[in-house]
């Protein structure tokens, strides 16, 4: 099974991964962008955030996402893959940026992934309250330094970015404790 943990920056992605891991012991840990050697250096070029054009940096992203899907994904479709991050992030930021329409994001998605999809999308849920504290706690990216703001209607972006992309929604509380919302994870994996 292929499952994703999305939401914005400082959502508790990692944090849950690690703990799933801990459940499951053999399953492919993975992230977007940077899982692999080619990702690592497209994820230097876009988190300094060094593209002037908008279109450009989702083309980024987009080659990772299909570097990821080849090396990664495709090759342990049949195990338990938990990843950081899936195309759901890579229609959210484009629909906020808003220069490229909604049909193309899904049909470039399309082309990157092969159509293949995590089969559940796990949204942790920040409040903004919460969102800037956690990022009043730690040194900040190009991307992180677009705001609060900018985050919160990302996070509703992932939601229509699901939907568009036609997955499997499960909305997690973030604020709720690390324990429990692992908890969540798990029994809603197993369902
Ligand atoms: N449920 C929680 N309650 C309180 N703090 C949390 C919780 N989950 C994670 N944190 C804290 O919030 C911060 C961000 O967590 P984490 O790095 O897991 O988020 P992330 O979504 O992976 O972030 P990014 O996308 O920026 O890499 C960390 O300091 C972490 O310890
Ligand atoms: C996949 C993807 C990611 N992003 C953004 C989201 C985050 O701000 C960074 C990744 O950092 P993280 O610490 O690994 O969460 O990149 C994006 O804009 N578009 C994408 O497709």
């Amino acid at each position: 099974m292929y499952i994703a943990l999305e939401g914005i920056d400082t959502a508790g992605k990692s944090t849950q991964i690690s703990n799933l891991a801990k459940y499951y012991p053999d399953a492919i840990i993975t992230k977007e962008p940077g899982a692999t050697k080619i990702g690592k250096e497209i994820r230097e070029m876009v988190l300094n955030a060094r593209a002037k054009s908008k279109k450009a940096e989702f083309l980024l992203f987009l080659a990772d996402r299909a570097e990821h899907i080849k090396e990664v994904i495709e090759p342990n479709i049949s195990r338990m893959i938990i990843s950081d991050r899936s195309a759901v992030s890579g229609v959210a930021y484009a629909l906020v940026q808003g220069e490229i329409d909604k049909k193309d994001l899904v049909s470039l998605n399309n082309f990157a992934t092969n159509g293949i999809y995590p089969e559940k999308v796990f949204l942790l849920k920040l409040t903004k309250e919460e969102l800037e504290f956690r990022l009043s706690q730690k040194e900040l990216d190009g991307i992180e330094l677009r705001g609060s703001k900018y985050l919160l209607e990302i996070q509703d972006a992932l939601i229509e970015a699901t939907k568009l992309l036609n997955l499997e929604l499960i909305e997690i509380d973030a604020t709720k404790s690390r324990e429990d919302i692992t908890i969540e994870i798990l029994n809603n994996i197993k369902d």
